[in-house]
């Protein structure tokens, strides 16, 4: 039978992914971060994981590139893909949060700026609110926005507040809590049934 495709993203949440995996008795033996291979096999070669960037996992799943996927929260939120969410991995904990400097009072008829590497989330958020912002969009090292004046304030990923802390911000308002998430493909979830939910169930085990 046709192995299932896994989308793993790359990253800090890769190396427990394959631990949980392994864990709960889906070994990939080849898989290794020093090659530079992205397709690997499990021991029974019934999963095919494809090691993707994880802002791209969401896309992978929800075009049925991939069967299913292990992504972050925060991936997840930002790409609004067409996908099931189907499991917390409980790996990768951290939370979304509005983060600035306090006291900052913004003056009458100014438009709040808000930098972020999550421009869907920011945007939403202060839109359910009522505020109207302008984001602006950056791929890291957000918290410099606000000390040089390119944004009044972020919303960004917080784990132990050290990068805030250490450029003299602070949480104004927490957010989404944030891990990895096990997300399937709609029409896999039918078509291919027994393969998806069998491993939906070793997850599950895996994280007993
Ligand atoms: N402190 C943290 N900062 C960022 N992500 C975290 C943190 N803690 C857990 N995570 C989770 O880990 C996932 C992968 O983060 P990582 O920074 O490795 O990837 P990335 O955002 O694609 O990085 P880059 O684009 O800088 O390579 C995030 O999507 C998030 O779900
Ligand atoms: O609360 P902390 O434990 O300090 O973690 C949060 C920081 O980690 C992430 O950045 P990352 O290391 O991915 O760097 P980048 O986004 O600047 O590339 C995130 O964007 C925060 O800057």
């Amino acid at each position: 039978m046709k192995p299932i495709t896994l989308a793993l993203a790359k990253g800090r949440t890769a190396d427990d992914s394959i631990k949980l995996l392994e864990k709960a008795g889906v070994p990939f033996p080849n898989f290794s971060y020093d090659s530079r291979k992205l397709v690997f096999y499990d021991t029974s070669g019934s999963i095919k994981l494809i090691f993707v960037k994880a802002v791209d996992v969401p896309t992978y799943v929800e075009n049925g590139a991939a069967d299913l996927g292990i992504v972050g929260k925060d991936n997840i939120m930002e790409a609004q893909a067409d996908i099931y969410e189907i499991l917390d991995l409980k790996l990768g904990k951290c939370q979304f949060a509005v983060a600035g400097f306090n006291g900052d009072h913004p003056q009458k008829n100014h438009i709040l700026t808000v930098a972020s590497k999550y421009p869907t989330v920011a945007r939403n958020h202060f839109q359910q609110k009522g505020v109207p912002v302008k984001v602006i969009t950056l791929n890291g090292s957000v918290e410099l926005a606000p000390i040089i004046g390119l944004a009044d304030m972020i919303v960004d990923i917080v784990e132990t507040g050290t990068t805030l802390r250490e450029n003299g911000l602070n949480v104004l308002e927490e957010l989404e809590p944030i891990s990895t998430r096990l997300i399937v493909n709609k029409a896999s979830f039918t078509t291919r049934s027994e393969s998806v939910h069998t491993l939906i169930h070793t997850l599950q085990t895996g994280l007993e």
